[in-house]
């Protein structure tokens, strides 16, 4: 018996049993790994999200291991800079007026060793059914059944919790793949002046740049109905042409995956939340989906605290409800427009960048709602 169960050990997991777990709430999380997940997937983290991190004590751990992005520019492909967009300008706002780059696999193990020993972690622990009841759930799992007053399901995009409460997960899938290579190559030597995150426009094959620590990466996007074989062949060549190195580029590791716009009908079923991947995906332009799913796990995590400590439901219900417009009206429209916008010809567009660059009032407003920062502001 536990207060709360959380169903996966990612970021949003680890930042939702570190939020409950300082309020001291008794946390069990039940991850279905034998370790943390080792892959790196998202690679930013925005100033709203530093901020959070900086309350839970663990930002100057995760700032010692990522690289400060004060910038960030869009480019015409095989050209110049449209625009470069200073965070500088959000200084007055925020204490990190910067992007982190930093892979999502490094802040798990900052997190895990934040957590207080009162905090059970179970790797091995597949979650495979969830019944709810009004005093609480009963958690199936590989390794026999957990009972909790309270159960978090931040398992991700296939979440078996979210599975269990029979809740549907609909939207649509992109036309088009994405392939993320991981290159062994210093780009701002091959492409003189490049940001550390560059959005390079093209209606064909528009892609991404952007710095980590370990690697730069390459976004690239691709057929859905090819054979992952043949578009992994034509890699080097699609690479060769964003930068002619003189020699093949050293590709340290590619994947490719399709991409999915999808939300959850409700983030509460009774006694079991849904947060992060769990209960919405989005495509990663912009770096929103960890961000958000932090942003959830944080407003979700503290509004289910402060219940368990006798506020009334409804502080719940509100975060909830919150949670979920900013999915909608934030995460997914976002990245959606980011997407539209990278595909297009449209010489209005470009130009509007180039004036939001010169305009700091303008380039404010724009990276307020870009990093998110204005979503944790609407209202519920
Ligand atoms: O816009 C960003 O910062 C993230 C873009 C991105 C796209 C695909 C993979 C990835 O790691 C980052």
């Amino acid at each position: 018996m536990t207060t709360v169960a959380i169903a996966g050990a990612g970021p949003v997991g680890l930042t939702a049993a570190l939020v409950l777990a300082r309020r001291g709430v008794e946390v069990t999380v039940l991850e279905q790994g034998a370790g943390l997940a080792g892959e790196s997937r998202a690679s930013t983290f925005h100033p709203p999200t530093l901020e959070m991190l900086r309350d839970l004590g663990v930002v100057d751990t995760l700032l010692g291991k990522g690289l400060v992005a004060s910038t960030f520019q869009y480019r015409e492909r095989g050209g110049d800079p449209v625009a470069t967009l200073d965070l500088g300008v959000l200084a007055g706002d925020t204490d990190f007026p910067y992007r982190v780059q930093c892979e999502q696999s490094k802040l798990t193990p900052i997190l895990l060793d934040a957590l207080p020993d009162s905090v059970r972690v179970r790797f091995g622990h597949t979650v495979d059914g969830v019944e709810t009841g009004s005093h609480g759930v009963r958690v199936s799992t590989s390794r026999g059944p957990v009972r909790c007053d309270w159960l978090i399901g931040a398992d991700g995009a296939h979440s078996a919790v979210r599975g269990g409460v029979g809740a549907e997960f609909e939207g649509s899938t992109y036309p088009e793949r994405f392939l993320v290579a991981s290159v062994d190559e210093q780009l701002d030597a091959a492409l003189p002046g490049i940001a550390p995150i560059n959005y390079v426009f093209d209606p064909d094959e528009w892609l991404v740049l952007l710095r980590t620590p370990d690697h730069w990466r390459v976004l690239l996007p691709t057929p859905a109905d090819t054979a992952d074989d043949l578009e992994l062949r034509c890699l080097p060549e699609r690479l060769a042409r964003v930068a002619d190195l003189g020699r093949s580029w050293r590709i340290a590791h590619a994947s490719l995956y399709h991409v999915h716009e999808r939300v959850a009908p409700r983030f509460r079923y009774g006694r079991v939340l849904l947060m992060g991947d769990a209960a919405h995906v989005n495509n990663p332009l912009g770096g929103l989906g960890m961000n958000s799913g932090i942003h959830d796990a944080v407003r979700m995590g503290s509004a289910l605290a402060d219940v368990l400590a006798g506020a009334p439901d409804e502080v719940l219900e509100q975060a909830v409800r919150q949670r979920r417009r900013v999915a909608v009206d934030h995460v997914q429209r976002t990245s959606r427009a980011n997407w539209t916008r990278l595909r297009t010809h449209d010489a209005e567009y470009r130009r509007d960048l180039r004036e939001l660059a010169a305009d700091p009032a303008a380039a404010r407003a724009y990276l307020r709602r870009a990093c998110l920062m204005d979503s944790l502001e609407s209202t519920a």
